[in-house]
């Protein structure tokens, strides 16, 4: 029985509004994290610290006045956001979220509210300005991210504890509010919000605020789109409220994973959107990248297929370095995924899942407009054919790849509502096997018993 809630989900099913359409045609974007954590990049006092580089005030114990003075070296003087924009317009990203405001505080808009922004910098580029208008232009939708959380405001809480603790989130949140005004009355083209650093107990107290946030925005423009993450209900419930009933526009809970075919299918009746970092988990630029792995281009189109093929938008990130510049390994990716994408976006644009059985060989996109169905080979089975099984009546007539739709694949019977479709050419011709060294943690070789 559910029980009633003031500030827990508004609506149920997925938004039929063109704006919310658009949002789930988009399917690729951007994600570009920024700001004063990229000049150290990963290193402080000669250290380099493994962890995610916008974090880096934390992993270092660097004292807030101090992380505070990297402000005087703010200076992205290679920036040109219409570069940006040309790479990622090109690359095929759709949409592009872009950080206003990380955990550090720092504020990439000249505003009002604050002397810890851009104004206050040697280099007075209005970011969020420039990469706005240079991304709309070229025809890429662009979200603002915004951390609720901030290590450099005196009046962010972690909890309310007191009536100290009362007034000083009072002022924080009319802090959060002006911000967000501001930001959509300086930028009216931003199509949504993507929240972040809403765990802690502080904002979960606060429900009511959170809805009130949606509101807000929603009344300042019509059809803005936000994410559940900045959602809490009456009993500080996130993403999903007291009655298992998901809060604003789509699910934003995957955050570098992925929902699982095998248990997690109901996030297919929901729009939703996973995130993604190249590295393993560094959002922000990071001046050294071994320190952990570094995914392919292959990896980053699988991440991508993976989530359309259950109904999802992907962000792939980015973290530009302090000059302004994207570094190589970013600019690499990109342009591979250009090359895939300039032959098999059909498939991912408007993709959505299909529903048919998941079969190991890759996954099935079905296209929400043309109905168009197909099949997304990373897995190729040493028999060279994958098999397809379709639903009762449903039959594969034709098989034409992407990369030359001229060509016809051979389709043979394999059973009933079975068939092979036989790939072009041989990759492996028989079980690839790999012998693998293995040590235990006692010295001993891991041996299997
Ligand atoms: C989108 C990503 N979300 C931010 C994040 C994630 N987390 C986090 C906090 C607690 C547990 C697991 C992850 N903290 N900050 C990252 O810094 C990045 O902005």
């Amino acid at each position: 029985e559910n029980e009633s809630l003031k500030y827990g989900s508004q609506y149920e099913g997925k938004r039929q509004d063109e704006a919310m359409q658009k949002f789930r045609e988009n399917r690729l974007g951007q994600f570009i994290h920024w700001g004063l954590y990229a000049i150290p990049g990963g290193k402080w006092d000669g250290k380099i610290y493994p962890g995610a580089a916008e974090w880096l005030q934390s992993w270092a114990d660097v004292p807030p006045e101090e992380w505070s003075k990297l402000i005087n070296q703010w200076n992205p003087d290679e920036f040109d956001a219409q570069e940006w924009a040309h790479m990622a317009k090109e690359a095929g990203f759709k949409y592009m979220t872009v950080t206003t405001k990380h955990h550090e505080g720092f504020c990439l808009w000249p505003s009002e509210y604050t002397d810890f922004d851009v104004a206050s910098a040697p280099n007075k580029t209005d970011i969020m300005g420039e990469l706005i208008d240079a991304y709309t232009k070229v025809g890429i939708d662009v979200y603002f991210y915004y951390s609720i959380l901030d290590w450099h405001h005196p009046d962010w809480r972690y909890d309310i504890k007191s009536e100290e603790d009362e007034q000083a989130f009072e002022r924080y949140k009319t802090y959060v509010d002006n911000q967000l005004t501001e930001l959509v009355e300086r930028y009216p083209e931003v199509k949504g919000f993507w929240f972040d650093g809403t765990w802690d107990k502080s904002v979960k107290k606060n429900g009511k605020w959170t809805l009130e946030i949606q509101q807000m925005l929603k009344s300042l423009k019509p059809g803005m789109i936000v994410n559940s993450r900045l959602r809490a209900d009456d009993h500080g419930s996130r993403h999903f409220d007291s009655n298992d009933k998901l809060m604003g526009d789509y699910e934003s809970g995957y955050e570098r994973r992925l929902p699982s075919f095998r248990e997690d299918t109901i996030v297919t009746t929901r729009d939703w959107e996973a995130v993604m970092t190249v590295p393993e988990n560094q959002w922000g630029y990071h001046q050294d990248w071994s320190v952990s792995h570094v995914k392919s281009t292959n990896e980053v189109l699988e991440w991508i297929t993976h989530s359309v093929a259950m109904g999802g938008n992907m962000l792939v990130n980015i973290g530009p370095k302090p000059d302004g510049t994207i570094r190589q390994q970013e600019k690499t990716l990109m342009k591979e995924i250009e090359q895939w994408m300039d032959i098999n976006g059909e498939a991912i644009y408007a993709g959505d899942y299909l529903g048919w059985e998941k079969q190991d060989w890759g996954y099935y996109i079905a296209d929400q407009k043309t109905n168009e169905v197909y099949a997304l080979v990373f897995n190729v089975p040493v028999t060279q054919k994958i098999t397809v099984a379709t639903p009762e009546g449903i039959s594969i007539e034709e098989a034409h790849p992407l990369k030359d739709e001229s060509e016809s694949l051979k389709i043979s019977e394999k059973g009933p509502n079975e068939v092979f479709i036989h790939l072009p050419q041989p990759m492996f011709e028989a079980p690839y096997v790999i012998k693998l060294k293995v040590s235990g943690k006692d010295g001993s070789k891991g041996t299997y018993r």
